[in-house]
Order: structure tokens, then C-alpha cells, then sequence
């Protein structure tokens, strides 16, 4: 009974559907006002505006990183998403095409695919 009732207050599981659900609301954003959206501010600058944020944010996450702070990390990971959906919705690139790519990676060693390139 004691389990039962803990599995009833645990949390949702939260996974990358997170990002898909972000996808829709970046693109929804698309003509919307820049005054009160910051997505729809960040289409108005244009792509390389958008490309130039999304190394910012790499640059952060690398630094947090390197610095060994997790929390920090996982806040600068999720700007670095969050912007890396943007560009992706700026361009009309679909994630399913990026999800795609990984399906089909899935099984092969980075390793054995370095060396078939030198084949
Ligand atoms: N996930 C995010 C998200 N992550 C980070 N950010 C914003 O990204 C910005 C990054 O901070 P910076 O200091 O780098 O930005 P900045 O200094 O304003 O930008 P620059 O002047 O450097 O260009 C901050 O304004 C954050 O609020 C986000 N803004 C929006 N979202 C999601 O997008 C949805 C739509 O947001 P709006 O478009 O604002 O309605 C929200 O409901 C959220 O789900």
C-alpha cells in the first residue's frame, strides 16, 4: 500500500517529448510581436543572430562544464536547446529529421563510422 501511494505522487517522467512539445511553441511564435515574445524577437534578427546565440549558449555550457557545476550545466544546457529549436524552426527544419539521424546511428560505433569515412 506504502508503494502505491508513493508511485501515485511520483512525478510525471519527464523525457525529450519536452522538446517536441518547445518545437510547436517556438514555432507558433512566428509572426508574433517582438515586444512580448523573445522567440519571436530572436526570428526578427535573423539567422545569423540566431546561429551567433545558439554558440553563445554552446560556449556557456562548455564553460559550466569545464568548471564542474552541474546545475549551472543543466540550466545553460536547456538555453542551448531552447535556442538550437529556434534555428531549426527559422530554417523549416523539422526535428524529426535530427531525430532520424540519431535512429539511424543507433547500433553503430563512432568509431567504426570514422573509419568507414577513410575507407
Ligand atoms: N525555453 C525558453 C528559453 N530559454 C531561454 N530563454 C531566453 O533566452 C534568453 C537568453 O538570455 P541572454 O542573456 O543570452 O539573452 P539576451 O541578453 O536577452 O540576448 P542578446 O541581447 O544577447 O541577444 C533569455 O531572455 C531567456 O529568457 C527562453 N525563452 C523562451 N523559452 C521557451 O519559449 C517559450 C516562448 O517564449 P516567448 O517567445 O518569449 O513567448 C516559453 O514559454 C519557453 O517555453
Amino acid at each position: 500500500m506504502g508503494d502505491k501511494k508513493s508511485a501515485d505522487k511520483a512525478p510525471a517522467p519527464l523525457g525529450a517529448e519536452v522538446l517536441d512539445r518547445l518545437f510547436v511553441t517556438v514555432q507558433a511564435r512566428k509572426g508574433a510581436d517582438p515586444e512580448t515574445s523573445y522567440t519571436a524577437k530572436l526570428y526578427s534578427r535573423g539567422t545569423a543572430k540566431i546561429a551567433q546565440k545558439v554558440g553563445e549558449e554552446a560556449v556557456e555550457a562548455i564553460l559550466e562544464a569545464v568548471r564542474g557545476d552541474k546545475a549551472a550545466l543543466a540550466a545553460e544546457s536547456a538555453d542551448l536547446l531552447y535556442h538550437l529549436l529556434v534555428l531549426w524552426a527559422d530554417l523549416g527544419l523539422d526535428p524529426a529529421e535530427v531525430w532520424s539521424k540519431l535512429a539511424q546511428r543507433e547500433g553503430t560505433s563512432g568509431i567504426d563510422e570514422k573509419k568507414s569515412r577513410k575507407a
